[in-house]
């Protein structure tokens, strides 16, 4: 059997993405994923994505992480499958689709997606870190030198601590550059490893430099693939509401494997 796949990214945060409209694709087989996905044997990716139809939306989204299983919200993924699906013909500038956390809307303006996240509500504030659920689970601490950081070493121990398990969490080290920016770096879940950027990772960096520095949104936010930006508005009770994940996302290449 051979499958069909495209490859995208968002700032460094890659993807297959295969067209499993005809709902063929077996999402059972964990080790057929970690396998396209590994860097050696396969095609290489930090995740792996399914575009499927669905009844009341454009399109549903089926995310798995690069060791195969099912993932939570992956928010480059959304950038880049709502790239896909406009690459595809699905829709024109505007799009409404379905997640593992819900509805998504979403449009595309050149090489620019910009995608709706959902609304969060609770944020634990400790006084090393922060964590909250933007569709998956993330600390955030905030730290200094983050250009020399060895955020693998640092972040893996508390992925596996006690506190968030027994799902774990991505981590992600934030430095504060500026009044309006960020440099952002995440140790991610399901990966296991740092990669160059992680959308929801950003975004909770955001909303926590919101609430822990005071900075206003949008904020614009550096990872190692390049640069985002994340507008939300705050409410009186705490949540945020009218959360925007703002960056490139493009396709690198396409082809066919055989599984
Ligand atoms: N890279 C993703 C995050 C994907 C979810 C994460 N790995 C998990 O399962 O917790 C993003 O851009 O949000």
């Amino acid at each position: 059997m051979t499958i069909d796949f495209s490859k995208y990214q968002g700032t460094g945060n890659d993807f297959v993405m295969i067209d499993d409209r005809a709902g063929t694709f077996p999402v059972q087989d964990q080790a057929l994923v970690a396998h396209l996905c590994h860097r050696r044997f396969g095609i290489g990716a930090d995740g792996l994505i399914l575009l499927r139809n669905d009844p009341d939306y454009d399109f549903r989204m089926i995310y798995f992480n690069a060791d195969g299983a099912e993932g939570s919200m992956c928010g480059n993924g959304g950038r880049c499958i709502v790239r896909f699906a406009h690459d595809l013909g699905v829709f024109d500038d505007k799009t409404r689709f379905i997640a593992v956390d819900g509805e998504h809307e979403a449009d595309v303006s050149k090489e620019v997606v910009s995608l709706k996240m959902n609304e969060v509500t609770g944020m634990d504030v400790h006084p090393d870190y922060a964590f909250l659920n933007t569709g998956s689970p993330h600390v955030v601490k905030f730290t200094e030198d983050l250009e020399t950081m060895d955020v693998v070493a640092e972040g893996r121990p508390i992925r596996y601590s006690e506190p968030f398990a027994p799902g774990g969490t991505n981590v992600n080290y934030a430095q504060v550059i500026d009044e309006q920016s960020l440099f952002v770096r995440t140790y991610e879940r399901g990966v296991e490893d740092e990669t160059y950027s992680c959308g929801t990772g950003v975004t909770a960096a955001a909303l926590s430099a919101h609430r822990q520095y005071g900075m206003s949104s949008p904020i614009a936010i550096r990872t190692l693939g390049g640069m985002l930006r994340v507008a939300f508005t705050a409410q009186d009770d705490g949540s945020f509401t009218d959360i925007y994940l703002i960056g490139p996302a493009q396709r690198v290449f396409g082809g066919q494997v055989e599984k």
